[in-house]
């Protein structure tokens, strides 16, 4: 099969022979000498551009002259062939959808030679390399779309279709970051070791989840028996919690009944990331895309920055990387992204919480939609909780109090009903029936 069109090569041509003006119509389209197939096109285009860069002339005349003076008018057919040029063209105000015809054919040329080359080495190729291949392929075709597919017109937006976004399930919190964390949204969130972090965004999925969103943690630090035990135990009611006391103090355990039921409802709803995959940034964007596209997952958790394993040369490059790969996901998307990212020694000194004690690059809260930071240094068992950034709405310096309920495994508010909510695990029968 042919990836060309030797008509629509000759109407380019010809039609700046008949309106030299139109050279700007291929720069318009990022037309370039090799989008043509045939030798003596590319020879012919070439020159026509370098005379519209001098302002001079177009025509067979001016052209024929200026491939002799290189030495070039023989390779492409001699005068005879320009003059048949201007003869082919079916109308000159095509020229648009003969470059269309043109760029297409080219990127189709590009993309074959790839794949033939990944197909003859496919062999030895790891995920990885695959996975870069098929990044590569998509920005060789993304580079090669018309200009118009770089924009989109703001009046096709409809911004009533996904307004407000993930509830945390904490009233005030949730009012603030106008209506939950918003949908096409990277927050981070930071705080000290053992501040609550984990446990917050534990409950977060859980009331994600309770509300039809489905979810997908990613950890670098528990185990999926770990995930599974903090979550279960999260949103049991209290007829599947059975307490027991030992000398380390009070524990509570989910009954095998409300295992049974909690796993049946997380069924196709929660997914963690794999222990066997690499935590990279090709690895967990790729796993991100297919649980947006395919399972219709809405928030992603990833806990922590510092245990993905990115690319670039140094730590902070490998950072900022990471971070702007998920934005793009986030807002690409329209899904709800949270990050964990540590806070950095000197802050931990300082009094005041501020987006800049993030450990890292100092991009990453330019970057990020929402900053939140849990800090766990009050009174026991509060966890406080500040937004420091809010893009959404403007509105920060809040700071809410969060009580950890241990037995529940949940944080609670004064005037909220966290303590007592219902995530909706067990089938209606059963619920119509709980207190
Ligand atoms: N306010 C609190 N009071 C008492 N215990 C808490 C409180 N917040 C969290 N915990 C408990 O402390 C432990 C550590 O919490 P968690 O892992 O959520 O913190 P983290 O901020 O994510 O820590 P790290 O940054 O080290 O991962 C958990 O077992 C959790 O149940």
């Amino acid at each position: 099969m042919a990836l060309y069109n030797l008509g629509a090569e000759q109407s380019i041509l010809g039609a700046i022979l008949i309106e030299p003006e139109l050279v700007s119509v291929g720069n318009q389209f990022n037309l370039s000498v090799y989008d043509f197939f045939h030798p003596q096109h590319q020879i012919i285009y070439k020159h026509m551009q370098k005379l519209y860069e001098r302002n001079e002339k177009i025509d067979p005349v001016t052209l024929s002259s200026e491939l002799t003076n290189h030495d070039e008018l023989d390779k492409v057919g001699g005068v005879a062939y320009l003059t048949s040029l201007v003869t082919v063209v079916p109308s000159v105000s095509n020229i648009s959808y003969y470059i269309r015809i043109v760029k297409d054919f080219s990127m189709k040329r590009s993309g074959h030679e790839m794949l033939a080359t990944t197909s003859k080495n496919i062999k030895s190729m790891d995920q990885k390399s695959l996975i870069t291949f098929s990044e590569d392929f998509k920005s060789m075709i993304m580079d090669n779309s018309n200009s118009e597919d770089l924009v989109v017109n703001a009046s096709k937006v409809s911004i009533s279709v996904q307004r407000g976004g993930i509830l945390t399930g904490f009233a005030g919190l949730d009012a603030l970051l106008g209506d939950g964390l918003n949908f096409g949204t990277l927050t981070v969130l930071t705080g000290s070791p053992g501040a609550g972090k984990s446990t917050f965004l534990n409950q977060i999925i859980a009331n994600a989840i309770s509300n039809g969103f489905n979810s997908f943690l990613y950890s670098g630090e528990l185990t999926y028996e770990m995930c599974m035990d903090w979550f279960t135990r999260t949103v049991a009611n209290p007829q599947h919690l059975l307490n027991y006391t030992s000398n380390m103090g009070k524990y509570a355990k989910v009954s095998d009944e409300g295992l049974e039921m909690i796993t049946q409802w997380v069924d196709d709803k929660l997914f963690f990331y794999s222990k066997e995959a690499k935590a990279d940034e090709a690895n967990i964007s790729h796993a991100i895309e297919y649980l947006a596209t395919k399972k219709n997952v809405k928030l992603f958790v990833l806990d922590n920055l510092m245990t993905l394993d990115c690319s670039g040369n140094d730590k902070y490059e490998k950072q900022i990387i990471a971070v702007k790969s998920l934005k793009r996901l986030a807002k690409k998307y329209k899904i709800v992204i949270v990050l964990v990212a540590h806070s950095n020694k000197n802050s931990m000194m300082n009094k005041e919480p501020h987006v800049f004690e993030i450990s890292g690059a100092s991009e990453i809260p330019n970057l990020a939609d929402y900053v939140l930071k849990a800090s766990r240094e009050g009174r026991e068992p509060e966890t406080e909780l500040f937004v420091l950034k809010n893009r959404i709405t403007g509105s920060i310096r809040y700071k809410t109090m969060l009580t950890f309920d241990t037995a529940r495994k949940r944080f609670f508010t004064k005037t909220g009903n966290e303590l007592k909510k219902d995530f909706g695990y067990m089938p209606s029968y059963e619920q119509e029936s709980f207190d």
